[in-house]
């Protein structure tokens, strides 16, 4: 039998809540599909940890997590605490410790799900998105001098690499091939970014021209907010830097349905390091510790997990379960319009999951 060893990370707020859900499902899934055992282990790291030890997570880190065979992490975040803190002590840091450089993030109206758009079919909302995560606007260059005088001066450079902008274009044409999607959309400033941007264009053509059976496009990110809301059905796949890619998600998860319904897989696709997968949504301060967290967002992270590491059938099973349970009036939290608390609805993916492998 299969052994996956997970390290997972719950964090603050909500994650405590949705991330003991996501590691049942996947013990779930993987009992009844795959004859596989999941050996997961918890690391206490975030603001508490923080507030005691004076660091999100320990220096060695990165070292402890390293063998695992993925990372299943809830969001960290914390009023009490500058969030520069918490997503630099963490997230950010392992993101480019473990050269996670591709944030694959789906955005997809489910069955049963209302979305806001109105006369949208549910189909048209299918995209996906790829984002770049280790550099861009991300990357961390710069800082700040002449501290709360007149003169203050803060810089924050992004750092833009032609090799860094092809292997995520590179990777963005290669799911949509593997994926059968038709069509890989960038997003650009480059009108008025006049030198990372550019560059990424550049690149962005050169991929495209290996690809010669996915059609591609570039659009300005300012008019690629607005076709997302009214043409969402003309985009599939798209690539995005760092921080586009990261206000594109959340505008993603808002036309899906909701925040709480969003997953995303960090990658190292050479699979040199662990990959992370982690809901996209934060550590939702404004409903933490009132166990009406969706889950779903976390569970379906977990599905990606399972799909990465190569159990596809016990990924497919969970994602069905997800389905399932999202198409159920009686099992949905108040983010979608029901009333079931966090852990009804993690229970009910569990029994979806398991009933298919009886079924
Ligand atoms: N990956 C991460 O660790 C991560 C990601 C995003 C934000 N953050 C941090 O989280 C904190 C809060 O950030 P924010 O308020 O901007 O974003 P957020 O995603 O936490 O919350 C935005 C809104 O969405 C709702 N929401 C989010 N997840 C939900 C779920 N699963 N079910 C139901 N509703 C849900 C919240 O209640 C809130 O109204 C900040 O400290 C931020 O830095 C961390
Ligand atoms: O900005 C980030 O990447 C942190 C968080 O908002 C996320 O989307 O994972
Ligand atoms: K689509
Ligand atoms: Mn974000």
């Amino acid at each position: 039998m299969r052994e996956l060893n997970i390290a997972v990370i719950p964090g603050d707020g909500i994650g405590p809540e949705v991330i003991p859900q996501a590691v049942a499902a996947l013990e779930a899934a993987a009992a009844s599909h795959g004859g596989l055992r999941i050996a997961a282990e918890s690391f206490p790291w975030g603001s508490e940890h923080y507030l005691e030890h004076g660091h999100v997570m320990p220096d060695d880190g990165p070292e402890r997590l390293a063998g695992f065979d993925a990372i299943l992490a809830g969001p960290v975040g914390d009023p009490r605490i500058p969030d520069t803190v918490t997503v630099w002590g963490l997230i950010l840091a392992l993101r480019q410790a473990f050269d996670q450089y591709v944030n694959l993030r789906p955005a997809q109206l489910l069955t049963g799900v209302r979305g806001p758009l109105a006369d949208v079919p549910p189909e048209s909302v299918d995209m996906v998105f790829v984002r770049e995560n280790t550099e861009g606007e991300y990357g961390g260059a710069g800082g700040r001098v002449h501290r709360d005088r007149p003169a203050e001066v803060a810089v924050e450079t992004s750092v833009f690499t032609r090799s860094g902008i092809e292997r995520i274009v590179r990777y963005a044409f290669e799911h949509a091939r593997a994926a059968g999607r038709r069509r890989v959309t960038s997003a650009t400033k480059s009108n008025a970014l006049r030198h990372a941007m550019p560059l990424w264009d550049e690149v962005f053509a050169e991929v495209a021209a290996d690809y010669a059976d996915i059609e591609h496009d570039s659009c300005l990110i300012d008019a690629l907010v607005a076709r997302m809301v009214s043409r969402p059905d003309s985009l599939d796949v798209v690539v995005a830097s760092n921080l586009f890619g990261d206000i594109l998600t959340d505008l993603g998860a808002a036309i899906a349905g909701s925040m709480g319904l969003a997953p995303s897989a960090n990658l190292d696709p050479t699979r040199r390091s662990p990959s992370l997968f982690q809901a996209i949504h934060g550590s939702a301060p404004d409903i933490a510790g009132r166990g009406i967290a969706n889950p779903i967002a976390e569970i379906w992270s977990a599905a990606m997990l399972l799909e990465f590491a190569g159990e596809q059938e016990a990924g497919a099973a969970l994602m069905e379960a997800v389905r399932e349970t999202v198409a159920d009036p009686a099992r949905r939290t108040t983010d979608l319009g029901g009333s079931a608390s966090t852990a009804e609805v993690g229970t009910a993916v569990c029994a979806a999951v398991a009933a298919r492998a009886t079924a």
